[in-house]
């Protein structure tokens, strides 16, 4: 039984620079929790945090705990692939392999792990993952086609598909639809309504309309001033948040007086 995510006490560091102060929160399985905030507070600092793609960078590194359904993901020994294996990531700009097939695309993450997969399965997973990501019908025909061939829209449901396929417990999404057109953007927030029911699924949106539509939970984070670390000023309810939010700050920015 999928248990979410926890993280306690947990600051975020570029070198000297504390980009993220004590993140206390839990996020729930098999629904959308959307963080919110103004630029440059930590948001995907923090989601980058949640599948240790944040110590790739050189000097960055994190404190505190990040469980992820009772597994501490930063405990001596685990390796952060197999962390990234569970909880699969989607970027803002869709980022298919463009000369690679839209089939081979989609089998990407699996052929790191494993190099001889049988066609048989091969298909079937490229299958099931382009219905998992709605796509399986625009593109059943073109398989072989590059994945520079399609839209917009349709590569980053192309993206969603190559990280559904390895079949994590967690999605992370880093703006995902703030390339896209308005059409394409209704594609997505109706398929993270479908994955939720599968996925853990955490979005960072500056789109208030989007983390009203798509989440559950909402995670407002902020930061006091230029070069101060940002923090998770409330928490709660997506309602809550954009309704009747406990703090003044939070109620500012989701009302557009500043960010
Ligand atoms: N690669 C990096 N090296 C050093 N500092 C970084 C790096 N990436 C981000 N930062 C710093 O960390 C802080 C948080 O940035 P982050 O990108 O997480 O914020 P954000 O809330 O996602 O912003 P935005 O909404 O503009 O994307 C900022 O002060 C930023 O300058």
């Amino acid at each position: 039984m999928s248990q979410g995510i926890d993280v306690t006490n947990e600051s975020i560091y570029y070198g000297q620079h504390k980009a993220v102060e004590d993140v206390n929160v839990h996020i729930n399985p098999s629904s959308v929790t959307a963080l919110i905030g103004p630029s440059g507070c930590g948001k995907s600092t923090f989601l980058r945090s949640l599948n240790r793609m944040h110590e790739v960078i050189p000097g960055a590194y994190v404190e505190g705990g990040v469980r992820i359904d009772g597994l501490d993901i930063y405990a001596p020994g685990i390796d952060p692939v197999d962390v990234r294996g569970h909880v699969g990531m989607v970027f803002q700009r869709p980022n298919p392999f463009p000369t690679m097939s839209i089939g081979d695309n989609v089998l990407a993450g699996i052929r790191l792990n494993n190099k001889k997969l049988k066609k048989s399965d091969a298909d079937e997973i490229v299958e099931r993952s382009l219905r998992g990501a709605n796509l399986w019908e625009e593109v059943k025909d073109r398989l072989g086609r590059p994945g520079s061939s399609l839209s917009g829209g349709q590569q980053q449901r192309l993206c969603i598909a190559r990280a559904i396929a390895v079949q994590p417990d967690v999605l992370l999404m880093d703006e995902p639809c703030s390339a896209l057109d308005p059409i394409s953007t209704l594609a997505i927030e109706d398929l993270m309504t479908e994955l939720k029911a599968t996925y853990t699924i955490v979005i960072v949106t500056h789109n208030m309309q989007q983390a009203a539509r798509v989440s559950q939970m909402t995670g407002f984070f902020n930061i006091d001033g230029a070069g101060a670390p940002g923090r998770l000023v409330e928490f709660a309810e997506t309602e809550t948040i954009f309704s009747n939010p406990s703090e003044k700050a939070t109620e500012d920015y989701v009302s557009g007086r500043f960010g």
